[in-house]
């Protein structure tokens, strides 16, 4: 069953700057669905429309037309039943890691008891035991990230959106995040739609790789990820995988190229 639906989105940004009236098509026409516990990973170049795309889908911004529904619901606004983390965890500095992950739960009203059960399921769930009444400045970047993935599943949404949540990551704590998302999404398989210029990052994680073209982003490709869950960091030596990541980095090509692959 679609979880979401997105039909013949166009989108286009104008500007003004004195007289002059610029416009930018950051979409044109994508037409995507994500079946329920699939996780989607989107990759295209920059500029390509990919925050865009989530930025609508989280109620953010609305497309110029077309449509996007989830769970045959028109998106209106951004909404509990969508999780959302970025690429910079956005806590609130002055609130603990137990009271950061809490926080969306106090929002929908949750009771004190529930919160705090639910908040260490999520907290000891992503690896952050022991960190509690820890500030965000006192954690580094990736326990930051993991408190960020511990707030947006606390909430249990019907849709994970995750838009390049180790962006702003060293090399190496990157891999050890993909490794930890996907042990942590396994748990629950979440509906869950990722961004990323990463093509290993997007092999690693997804069922389903939708390649963007250039601005305007068009769907120019879609990719299914064979490989079995759940997936161990030897898969990245794994002959198929290095052969995925080839084809992916020639759909990106022709995709920059103006091609539809
Ligand atoms: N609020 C806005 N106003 C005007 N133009 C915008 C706005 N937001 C995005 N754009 C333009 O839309 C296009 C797509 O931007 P978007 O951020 O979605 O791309 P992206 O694929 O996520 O890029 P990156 O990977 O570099 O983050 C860009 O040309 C950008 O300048």
């Amino acid at each position: 069953m679609s979880v979401l639906t997105i039909e013949h989105v166009s989108k286009t940004f104008t500007t003004k700057r004195g007289r002059v009236v610029q416009e930018t098509h950051a979409l044109a026409d994508v037409s995507l669905s994500v079946e329920e516990g699939e996780f989607c990973v989107i990759i295209g170049a920059s500029g390509c429309g990919k925050s865009t795309l989530l930025r609508m889908i989280d109620g953010l911004t609305a497309p110029s037309s077309g449509s996007i529904t989830l769970k045959g619901r028109p998106i209106t606004g951004p909404g509990p039943d969508r999780g959302v983390v970025f690429q910079h965890a956005h806590l609130l500095p002055w609130r603990t890691v137990r009271k950061n992950v809490e926080f969306g739960l106090e929002c929908l009203g949750v009771g004190q008891r529930e919160r705090r059960e639910r908040a260490a399921t999520y907290i000891d769930m992503v690896g952050l035991s022991g960190f509690e009444n820890h500030y965000p400045g006192q954690l580094s970047g990736g326990m930051q990230q993991r408190c960020g993935l511990a707030r947006a599943f606390a909430v249990e949404p019907e849709m994970l959106l995750l838009d390049e949540p180790f962006g702003a990551l060293d090399a190496q704590t990157k891999l050890v995040m993909q490794v930890e998302l996907e042990r942590i999404w396994g748990v629950r398989r979440s509906t869950a739609m990722l961004i990323t210029h990463d093509i290993e990052e997007a092999l690693f994680l997804a069922d389903r790789i939708v390649v963007m073209s250039n601005r305007p982003g068009r769907v120019a490709q879609i990719v299914d990820v064979p490989f079995s869950r759940p997936r161990r960091d030897d898969l990245r030596s794994d002959p198929e995988f290095a052969k995925m990541k080839f084809q992916l980095w020639d759909a990106l090509k022709a995709g920059a190229a103006g091609h539809a692959a």
